[in-house]
């Protein structure tokens, strides 16, 4: 699926968080990370784009609008906010997920794309846990889970490995590049860890008052004077000992110096 956004505009009550937003179209299979520091608008983004918030502009997948319906079976949003605790088991979650979208396959089919994502995610273990006894960590892989068990077009990422560790933030990621590849999926994922960001996405989407500060590929948009304009930050791009680029940053800077500084 491709993606194709022009001159998006959203706000809340009258009061504009995307003033215009018209980033190059996306090709299948391409993860695209979106970030900006906090309240940039990037949940507003992924929601919009999920259908379930109005806007003004254009936003066509394959070239067209999607209806509501279309748009539920097509996109996998995965919000910010966690899972809600329940006594549901697990899969039983992750089971309902899939059926809602592939009501016509049969049980034992269900269950084999169920195993599927549960290996692929490592999570086979939290299977038969009741969602009120998982940590936090435990519960955004089981939402993630939900949402790659229907197989969609498009995945709209929240910030998924926001309560995650090490471990489970570099598999969640190797996960979602492999999936994008392998399927041709799109990926939009909001993400803080901007090194992470760095590693795993191909674009950048950099959001910041109200509009793109920058886009392209992950390695060329990250300089010092973006994470300046974008976060307020001093930064640095180095080079690791395996030649990989690497931010450093070293101290938040004054309010002051860098509101107003624009990088296209
Ligand atoms: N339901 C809402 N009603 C009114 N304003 C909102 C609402 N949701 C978000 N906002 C405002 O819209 C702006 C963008 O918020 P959004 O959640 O999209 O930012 P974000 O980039 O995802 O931030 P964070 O990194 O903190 O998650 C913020 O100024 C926020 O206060």
């Amino acid at each position: 699926m491709t993606l194709h956004i022009e001159n998006l505009r959203v706000g809340y009550a009258r009061r504009p968080v995307l003033n215009g937003l018209s980033p190059r179209p996306v090709a299948p299979g391409t993860l695209v990370g979106v970030i900006g520091r906090n309240g940039a608008g990037k949940s507003t983004l992924l929601k919009t784009i999920a259908g379930l918030l109005p806007s003004d502009g254009r936003v066509l997948f394959n070239g067209a609008p999607l209806d509501f319906r279309r748009r539920a079976r097509t996109l996998g949003y995965l919000p910010q906010s966690l899972p809600q605790a329940s006594s549901l088991l697990a899969y039983e979650t992750v089971f309902s997920a899939c059926r809602a979208v592939h009501g016509g396959l049969d049980k034992a089919q269900l269950e084999q794309n169920m195993e599927r994502v549960f290996d692929r995610l490592g999570i086979r273990e939290l299977a038969l846990r009741r969602l009120d006894q998982l940590s936090g960590g435990q519960r955004q892989m089981i939402g993630l889970a939900q949402v790659l068990v229907r197989q969609p077009e498009m995945l709209l990422l929240d910030e998924p490995t926001s309560a995650l560790d090490l471990h489970w933030q570099l598999n969640v990621l190797q996960c979602v590049q492999q999936f994008s590849r392998e399927r041709g999926t799109l990926s939009l994922v909001a993400i803080h860890d901007i090194n992470l960001a760095l590693r795993f996405c191909d674009q950048l989407w950099v959001l910041g008052d109200g509009r793109l500060l920058a886009e392209g590929p992950a390695r060329e948009v990250l300089t010092p004077a973006v994470l300046r304009a974008a976060y307020g930050v001093e930064g640095r791009v180095e080079t690791c000992s395996r030649g990989l680029p690497i931010v450093l940053c070293d101290q938040a800077l004054p309010h002051s110096t860098h509101q107003g500084e624009h990088h296209g």
